[in-house]
């Protein structure tokens, strides 16, 4: 009798990331290094751009994320809302280079993300550590933000994760942090029960896969030290 080979049923989850924060804090970088793993000194502004990266978190579980990249620039103030249409999740990113850029999440960008995704998680991403040891001890405070400012900012607004990342040095601290993103957001996902989603949320169940959950674990397992689940 001949043996049959049956494939394992693969599940591949939707997701769409929300990447917003001032101007040339660092969010295109973040994006290029994770799904082209690279990066350019140029900056370049953007208006919008949409990438799609697929994250294997298993032989039979692939996220399927749309990344959205956003301006940061106040003349996309009225049209950067219809980005947040159908987001799963809000990454918001400011430069420890730059602590107005920080102040700036408080006084503008969890309010606008409030206002248009009032429920979906957000990971307070502090970007470009590299620039850190850089910056004269004497000017510290006023030129720099610290991890636990970084840290205090994000429970302040409610973000279910901090993370630092460097796109110019740390393939890794990127990498953890898209990712994390991506288990988040896809086992947060309620609405639309098609029977595909039910199959894929009963799945998600049956592996443990909550978000916040697979998030702690894969944290755990790459012992990363960028990321920190509140
Ligand atoms: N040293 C350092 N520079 C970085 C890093 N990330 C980005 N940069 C630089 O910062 C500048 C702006 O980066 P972008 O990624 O374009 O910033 P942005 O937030 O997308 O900017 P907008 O498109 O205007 O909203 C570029 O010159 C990048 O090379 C980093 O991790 N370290």
């Amino acid at each position: 009798m001949g043996q049959r080979n049956e494939e394992p049923e693969v599940t591949t989850v939707k997701s769409k990331l929300v990447v917003v924060g001032d101007c040339g804090c660092g969010k295109t970088s973040m994006i290029n290094r994770y799904v082209k793993g690279n990066f350019s000194e140029t900056y370049t502004p953007t208006g919008f751009d949409t990438y799609t990266s697929t994250y294997h978190v298993s032989d039979t579980y692939k996220i399927h994320m749309s990344i959205w990249d956003t301006s940061g620039d106040a003349g996309y103030n009225r049209v950067r809302p219809l980005s947040y249409s159908d987001a799963d999740l809000v990454i918001i990113c400011f430069s420890v280079g730059d602590p107005e850029s920080m102040a700036n999440v408080v006084s503008k960008w969890i309010i606008e993300v409030r206002e248009h995704c009032p429920k979906q998680p957000v990971i307070l991403v502090g970007c470009k550590t590299d620039v850190r040891p850089d910056i004269p001890k004497q000017e510290e405070g006023s030129k720099i933000v610290n991890y636990d400012q970084g840290l205090k900012t994000a429970k302040h607004i409610g973000a279910l994760v901090y993370s630092e990342i460097s796109s110019k040095t740390s393939q890794r601290s990127v990498s953890d942090v898209i990712e994390v993103a991506a288990l988040s957001s896809a086992g947060n996902k309620t609405s639309a029960e098609s029977p595909s989603l039910r199959r894929q949320r009963s799945f998600i169940r049956r592996k443990r896969f909550s978000g916040i959950g697979e998030a702690k674990m894969h944290l755990r397992k790459e012992a990363a030290k960028s990321c920190v689940v509140m």
